[in-house]
């Protein structure tokens, strides 16, 4: 594939309505010319590549048969919507995607009106496609009008409840709408489960779709070349009894499966269903993610998530990493613990590889369960496994377990059942932006009854909480990290349970302290230092623990202090929130201490670097010295930022 594409058709579509110039033969072409554009810019940018790449002929076909805005085109997740950006008016904006001022890596309403509802966790699209259906019928009216309602969802993300949730409504409810199921056999990994295997027999029959749709009597729905073929296997069928799928038992009539490769398939079925739908229809297409682009589809994740990279030779630009990443370190912690103790288990929710458990399943397979994208019955499958009498880490990425929070607390928490969460991508994470941000764990976690709650300062103390959940068998227990590498600490030989509810001082100073509850550490030990240069030797101490606070150790520094300051990687109702609580009650603001808690601004934080989020939000060296500086109440204004 050419680094710089040659695009002439593509060049003359700057919206969708322009689609509807071309023959289907040119639209072949567009076809090519959008995968080119789309490998040519996620090289620039890096980002979620294989999704895209798979969906670019429906892409072309969905823009070029349906009326966008109009009617209503939602991907699920999001993180295929490349090409439908390049098509829908964001072609020139598309090398910034998931950079500072750029373009959201997934849909977003308030970047355009052909994003409908915006995405990036799975599953939502056809609760979304079915309420703009309502709206439609019931007389809604925005701006765009109120046409069809089209969800294009994986077989990965239809796995979770949600998406049977909304079928199920759908199915009763009866309005025009249309679901595409884009099966490419893939999640990130390999996708698991029954409905996977049932997609699978659903496409091993070759005549199925013939068979179905004659069955069913369906054949009219059919556009020409499949109701001759249906018609020939009407006659096959004599006698024969074929029993509904699952989707039409769901109320849905279920039309597949056809080649999304191939526009001769999808454009004549996607104009036979927009002009003849009554009820609900599931059309079932087979892609290949990555399709198109070797390396991509040649790569173990079929190129889901890459860097950037030569387009020519596929080589991911990767920037060498000083220090193992968070997810590795807790992942040798829990392969170390799970190695003395057999009763360990782990649980993902379709994120073997983000997680690190990829390598737990390596080691221990029976002892390792990813669940799919079903992250709540992830946590209740794991407090049952507690109840059972293992000892469960349900690792989920912070923004991922809000989905899970009845869970949490009904089946958890109250049980008192010693789940062990680790969670991952804790704070801020970078180009997937406010989605994906783990900014209200400790804020959801710590206000549950009986749970503890910890955050890792470094990768070291991290190994030393994977040893205290292990550790903790009396009620549940959560510890935290962020995405990406760790601070290069010498590493402990093995990990040692961690005294619950204690935290360590880390130097002692006068007038300030600073308590920093997770990796803001070395933030705020930057700015001890600077401090220090300035004659004001700020204490500082790492709380480990937001449940149970280590009171003693919060009084002690209220107590010495004229001033203190609180930090952490969340939003306001965290750890902070606990401290505040814990002095209030005491009276210690009655003593006239100065209390700060430097917590994520109430906004959501677009995508930047990481670095440039937490600047954005307030809580780098830079800002952690200001704070210091204006609590004691020293002149600087001006002078620090200048
Ligand atoms: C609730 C939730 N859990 C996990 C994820 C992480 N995730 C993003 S894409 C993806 C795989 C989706 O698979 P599929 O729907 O089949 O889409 P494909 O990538 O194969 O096109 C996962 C697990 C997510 N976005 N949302
Ligand atoms: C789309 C999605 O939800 C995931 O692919 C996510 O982008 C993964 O994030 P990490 O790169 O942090 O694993
Ligand atoms: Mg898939």
């Amino acid at each position: 594939m050419p680094d710089t594409p040659q695009t002439p058709l593509l060049d003359q579509v700057h919206i969708p309505a322009d689609l509807k110039r071309f023959s289907d033969a040119q639209l072949h072409q567009i076809a090519d010319e959008l995968r080119a554009e789309t490998v040519s810019a996620v090289s620039v940018t890096g980002g979620h590549l294989g999704a895209g790449l798979g969906v670019v002929e429906l892409t072309v076909a969905l823009h070029a048969v349906f009326d966008t805005p109009r009617d209503k085109l939602i991907w699920d997740v999001g993180h295929q919507c490349y090409p439908h950006k390049i098509l829908t008016g964001r072609r020139e904006r598309i090398r910034t995607l998931r950079t500072k001022g750029g373009l959201s890596g997934f849909t977003k309403r308030s970047e355009s009106p052909y994003d409908p509802f915006g995405a990036a966790h799975s599953s939502t699209s056809i609760s979304a496609a079915l309420g703009f259906a309502v709206a439609r019928d019931l007389g809604g009216n925005i701006e765009s009008g109120l046409g069809d309602a089209i969800a294009v969802i994986g077989d990965g993300s239809m796995s979770a409840g949600m998406a049977f949730e909304a079928m199920n409504n759908a199915g009763h409810l009866k309005k025009r709408l249309f679901v595409i199921l884009n099966d490419n056999e893939m999640s990130i990994a390999p996708p698991v489960g029954a409905l996977s295997s049932y997609l699978s027999r659903l496409y091993a029959e070759e005549p199925f779709q013939d068979l179905k749709a004659a069955a069913k009597g369906a054949v009219s729905l059919l556009p020409g070349p499949f109701r001759e073929g249906a018609k020939r296997a009407k006659d096959m069928l004599k006698g024969m009894a074929v029993g509904g799928t699952l989707f039409e038992e769901l109320g849905f009539s279920y039309i597949g499966p056809i080649d999304g490769h191939d526009l001769n398939q999808l454009l004549p079925v996607l104009r036979t269903v927009k002009a003849r739908a009554t009820g609900p229809i599931l059309i079932h297409v087979i892609t290949k993610k990555g399709k198109g682009y070797a390396p991509a589809e040649q790569a173990r994740d079929r190129g889901h998530a890459t860097a950037k990279f030569d387009v020519v030779t596929g080589k991911q630009k990767k920037t060498p990493s000083n220090a193992p990443s968070y997810t590795r370190v807790f992942a040798d912690a829990l392969l170390d613990q799970a190695a003395r103790d057999d009763k360990i288990v782990a649980v993902t929710a379709a994120m073997p590889d983000g997680t690190g458990l990829n390598l737990f399943a390596e080691r221990y397979p029976s002892r390792c369960f990813d669940v799919g994208i079903a992250e709540q019955h992830g946590v209740t499958f794991s407090a049952a496994l507690a109840a059972g009498g293992m000892k469960p880490f349900c690792a989920i990425y912070s923004t991922f377990l809000q989905r899970g929070y009845d869970q949490v607390v009904h089946d958890v928490a109250i049980q008192r059942l010693p789940v062990r969460f680790a969670i991952d991508r804790a704070g801020l994470v970078g180009a997937d932006g406010a989605t994906h941000a783990g900014a209200f764990d400790v804020a959801f976690m710590a206000n549950l009854p009986g749970m503890v709650v910890m955050a890792a300062a470094d990768e070291a103390e991290l190994v030393h909480m994977v040893a205290t959940a292990a550790a903790h068998d009396d009620g549940p227990i959560a510890f935290r990290f962020p995405r990406g590498e760790g601070a290069g600490v010498t590493m402990p030989e093995r990990g040692e349970p961690l005294e619950i509810g204690k935290g360590r001082m880390i130097q002692q100073g006068k007038r300030v302290a600073i308590l920093s509850f997770g990796t803001r550490l070395s933030e705020v030990i930057k700015a001890a230092e600077a401090l220090s240069a300035r004659g004001i030797t700020p204490t500082v101490a790492d709380a480990r623990f937001a449940k149970p606070l280590d009171r003693d150790l919060i009084l002690g520094l209220a107590a010495d202090h004229e001033a203190l300051i609180t930090i952490e990687e969340g939003a306001i109702g965290g750890f902070g929130s606990h401290v505040a609580q814990l002095l209030a009650e005491e009276g210690v603001f009655d003593t006239g201490l100065k209390y700060r808690s430097m917590v994520l601004p109430d906004t959501f934080i677009d995508q930047a670097s990481p670095e440039d989020m937490y600047t954005t939000a307030g809580m780098n060296a830079a800002d952690i010295e200001t704070k210091v500086l204006d609590v004691l109440n020293i002149a600087h204004i001006g002078e620090k930022r200048a």
